[in-house]
């Protein structure tokens, strides 16, 4: 990673840059031990990034409720031992659409990688080619589809959310196609966004989304998470949602003048 550039990111946000050149320094002490699992990877990234970046990663909405219950659910999985049987050859792979990856394990679609590391979802996209998975994109990405498709050749799904402004996603699906992107992974619960209380009270910025310039008429580079999709471009959910992503796919005839809400 490269600190300075990190620092440089943090000006910009207007974070206190003292507060995290300690922070990113008694990371990097702490980094002396490797860590060995994710609970230590997430303590050595509380101490690495400005809280408001933290939290967005680490938080969910209102009382996070289904944020404990998520966890909650990895812990209710067990592993049934099996003994006495030949384990040396193991293979987790397997196939997505066609597309072999060495475990059923794929980057699912998180937004906004800058806010962790200058080079953003670039650098993600070449850790799924080097596990050798797929990375799916997310539609609120911090790198462009562009940077992304050059960076590496990991097999790339693209994350829809379908707005009601139709031409926003139908421009960004034929970027995606046109980049190789192989598939669509279509966002179904998020009519709104989460009311992430964490977010609020920070006053959450987020950097440009590269994908959106020139689509939406919102100053995103600046404005607080909450109001990145407002009213009249809110992204929305129904039957009638598949129907759209289909027509994008084929890339033919949306009917722009359509609204739904
Ligand atoms: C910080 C963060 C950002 C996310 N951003 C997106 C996004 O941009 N698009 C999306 O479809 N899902 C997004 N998700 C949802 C994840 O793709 C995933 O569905 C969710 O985290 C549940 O999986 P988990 O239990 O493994 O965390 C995000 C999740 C997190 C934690």
């Amino acid at each position: 990673m490269n600190y300075s550039d990190l620092c440089m990111q943090y000006v910009a946000s207007g974070i206190d840059l003292l507060e995290k050149l300690i922070n990113v320094h008694v990371c990097r002490f702490q980094m002396a031990a490797e860590p060995v699992n994710l609970n230590e990877f997430q303590e050595l990234a509380r101490l690495a990034l400005p809280k408001m970046y933290y939290d967005f990663y680490a938080g969910g909405a209102e009382d996070e409720h289904t944020l404990k219950e998520n966890v909650e659910a990895f812990h209710r999985i067990t592993f049934r031992p099996r003994i006495l049987v030949d384990v040396s050859r193991i293979d987790l792979s397997t196939t997505i659409l066609d597309y072999k990856i060495s475990a059923p394990i794929i980057i699912a679609p998180t937004a906004l990688h800058k806010l962790a590391n200058p080079e953003g979802e670039v650098a993600t996209a070449r850790a799924a080619a080097s596990c050798n998975t797929i990375m799916v994109l997310s539609f609120t990405s911090s790198s462009s589809i562009e940077e992304v498709a050059a960076s590496c050749n990991a097999v790339r799904f693209y994350q829809l959310y379908v707005f009601k402004k139709r031409d926003i996603a139908a421009t960004l699906v034929q970027r995606a196609e046109r980049n190789g992107f192989k598939a669509l992974v279509l966002t179904a619960d998020t009519p709104r966004l989460g009311r992430r209380e964490a977010d609020i009270k920070n006053k959450m910025i987020t950097p440009p989304l590269k994908n959106l310039e020139g689509l939406l008429s919102t100053k995103v580079s600046s404005v607080r998470i909450l109001k990145l999709m407002p009213r009249d471009h809110g992204c929305f959910f129904k039957l009638e949602g598949f129907r759209m992503a289909k027509i994008y796919y084929k890339l033919t005839n949306f009917d722009q003048g359509d609204t739904y809400s």
